[in-house]
């Protein structure tokens, strides 16, 4: 499923002395199985738009294309709920929101809402489980004894629970240790890859914008500010820097080589792979000078 914005934007408390325009003039392509990362300042604007998705905040200005639904300020939508079932947000820290006794309860509980039959919600409990790496002897237990990693899981299991076409992330990683972080995150890309699930992913994690995602979005003050591969976004880390916004290690790396050997690189590495590479034939092009 496609999703698109188009020259979107937002205004929060319309018509009160709060009014505050949060986003304006966003412009985003998401055709169906990318993976999309969304960086950007605190304030700039990522959950605004992220929420736009699915339809959970509608535009007060330009478009929201999500499938076959236009969504714009002037049009009455019906059915939204058929829209929020095909886009699933994770959003930070899920597992405050689980509630139920039972995991597998608290798993069923958003396809049964979307009248899905007991059965069939507890054949996709069994199944969301396993996706998230979690063995099915967890359904039975509380979700109040288990470790925040864990709970974590299975509050993700119940967004993959209602089986949807695009998932949409914000900071899922918010607070893990790093070993955590590596393994939501690998869960998320390998569900991409094998299920075609188109990702959205806003983060403060360069690290994680490089490694995952086909394609970036930054955002500055409420407006798209620049759109590319990793590639052509990190291959000018002095604009990011300028802006107070972070570089992958491996491209300060490359940065301080560059700077101590007064050469540049043939290209801009974003994997230790790529650096090591590029690191042994600039040595063997030294030595050959
Ligand atoms: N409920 C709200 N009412 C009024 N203004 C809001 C509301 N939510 C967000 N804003 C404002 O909208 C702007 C964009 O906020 P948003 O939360 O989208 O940014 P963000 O980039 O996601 O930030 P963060 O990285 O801190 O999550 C900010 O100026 C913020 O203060």
């Amino acid at each position: 499923m496609d999703i698109s914005l188009k020259n979107v934007e937002y205004r929060y408390q319309v018509d009160t002395p709060f009014e505050r325009l949060a986003i304006k003039d966003v412009s985003i392509e998401i055709p169906e199985g990318t993976f999309l990362a969304i960086i950007g300042h605190t304030g700039s604007g990522k959950s605004t738009v992220l929420q736009h998705l699915n339809a959970l905040l509608k535009p007060t200005g330009g478009e929201v294309v999500i499938g076959d639904r236009v969504i714009t300020a002037d049009k009455k939508q019906k059915n939204l709920k058929e829209v929020r079932q095909k886009v699933g947000i994770v959003f930070q820290f899920p597992e405050h929101q689980l509630f139920e006794e039972t995991v597998e309860k608290d798993i069923c509980f958003g396809p049964m809402n979307f009248g899905v039959s007991e059965q069939v919600a507890k054949k996709r409990a069994r199944e969301a489980i396993s996706l998230v790496g979690l063995g099915e002897e967890i359904l039975s237990k509380s979700p109040f004894d288990l470790s925040g990693g864990q709970m974590r899981r299975v509050a993700i299991a119940g967004v993959l629970a209602m089986n949807p076409d695009v998932i949409v992330l914000d900071e899922p990683t918010a607070g893990l240790d790093p070993r955590g972080r590596k393994e939501i995150m690998d869960m998320f890309y390998s569900l991409h890859k094998h299920k075609n699930l188109s990702t959205i992913l806003v983060t403060h994690s360069m690290e994680d914008a490089s490694r995952y995602a086909d394609k970036i979005v930054i955002m500055q003050k409420g407006q798209v500010y620049k759109t590319g591969t990793p590639i052509e976004i990190f291959s000018n880390p002095e604009e990011l820097i300028e802006m107070g916004l972070d570089v992958p290690e491996v491209v300060k790396f490359q940065q301080r080589l560059e700077k101590a050997f007064q050469r540049k690189f043939s290209k801009t590495c974003l994997t230790i792979e790529e650096m090591t590479e590029e690191v042994s034939s600039f040595l063997k092009r030294g030595d050959s000078r």
